[in-house]
């Protein structure tokens, strides 16, 4: 039963879903890595020497794993590279259209685009291996993301502002999914990692009135938080704490955590820190909520789940992680992961059980 909402509900359903509104936006990646694969990593000429394995096929694209990953996944969901035996491999459709010199080749027409901002900030971005705006002088810092030795774009006022009302757009869709997809009964505190605006969890707290939450995050995003727990009518049942998720005591006492959008934005020791951390301090029965998009375990698609990878990538220093990478985590840290429950745009919920 939901409890009665007092201020504007966090519970109600747009009347159309907005899943391709997202893809559209996402969909410039698809641009860009097909590009910067055709026009500027020769990726079909060299696989049409002969397959290589992934290792193989990194190092002679001078690429680290992370961009080599988002790479590789998103031209497998394009259906023009394939895992054969291990080892990867053009498909026909590559085979005939993207080898240089072919008697049908348009690798020629895709490098028309290979000069565009996009494709050369994308290349950029592949080869460094760093998050936009975290390495220039003048820039607010990386988005989204902050530990010791970033400069981060959470920090300040106003970038805090920018970023985590932009996420409230995405949050304020998939927050009624998340607080039917998952039942809360009998659960008494959530800690929300990484919380923002707070909005999964105020949806979560309006659906099960028995909760209290606890919504960690910097400073600066703990600002918005607070307005919208107030705009949401739920402040005495949601305390706001400021840390560092990584360096900091995790509030205790939580029986149920929630990395929303969390993990995708960190490489894989960082993420398998933060499970690590969240598991330390759950109790038997308790549960780490992953709300997160998941790649299928074969990382070849699928295809909107991919390209959205490469904003993560672009924007983070993560990527998206299949359900099966997720899962590896999870048991690593003594939890047992249970089915991904889908909520919107693309995004779904694997609870581990300690
Ligand atoms: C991609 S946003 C996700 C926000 C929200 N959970 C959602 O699903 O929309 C990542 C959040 O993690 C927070 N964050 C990043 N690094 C952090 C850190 N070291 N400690 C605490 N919070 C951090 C950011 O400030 C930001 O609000």
């Amino acid at each position: 039963m939901n409890s009665e909402v007092n201020g504007q509900s966090a519970l109600r359903r747009p009347a159309t879903d907005p899943t391709p509104i997202f893809e559209h936006f996402r969909g410039m990646h698809g641009s860009e890595l097909l590009t910067a694969a055709v026009a500027h990593f020769d990726l079909f000429g060299r696989l049409s020497a002969g397959s290589l394995d992934f290792e193989a096929l990194r190092q002679s694209l001078q690429l680290k794993d992370r961009p080599a990953v988002v790479l590789l996944t998103a031209l497998k969901a394009m259906g023009l590279i394939q895992e054969i035996d291990g080892k990867l491999a053009l498909t026909e459709l590559a085979q005939e259209h993207l080898v240089p010199g072919g008697a049908f080749d348009c690798g020629n027409y895709i490098g028309l685009a290979a000069q565009t901002p996009g494709v050369l900030t994308m290349v950029q971005l592949l080869k460094t291996n760093r998050p936009l705006g975290s390495d220039e002088e003048d820039a607010g810092g990386a988005a989204f993301i902050y530990r010791d030795g970033i400069k981060s774009a959470m920090e300040a006022e106003d970038s805090a502002r920018h970023f985590t009302m932009a996420l409230a757009g995405r949050a304020k869709n998939v927050a009624p999914f998340l607080a039917d997809a998952i039942s809360l009964e009998g659960a008494k505190l959530l800690l929300d990692v990484g919380g923002g605006t707070g909005i999964y969890s105020h949806a979560l707290l309006q659906k099960n009135p028995q909760l209290n939450a606890i919504v960690f995050d910097r400073p600066q995003v703990l600002k918005i938080a607070a307005e919208m727990t107030a705009q949401y009518g739920v402040a005495d049942r949601c305390q706001l704490v400021s840390g560092d998720m990584f360096a900091d005591a995790l509030p205790a006492g939580a029986d149920t955590i929630l990395l929303s959008n969390i993990l995708h934005d960190w490489d894989k020791p960082e993420c398998q820190q933060l499970v690590d951390r969240c598991a330390q301090i759950l109790p038997p029965g308790g549960r780490l909520l992953i709300h997160d998009v998941f790649l299928n375990d074969a990382l070849d698609g699928p295809l909107p789940v991919a390209l959205y990878s490469a904003s993560l990538f672009s924007f983070t220093e993560g990527r998206a992680y299949s359900g099966g990478e997720y899962r590896e985590m999870l048991t690593a840290a003594g939890l047992t992961p249970q089915p991904i429950v889908p909520t919107l745009v693309h995004c779904g919920v694997l609870a581990g059980v300690k």
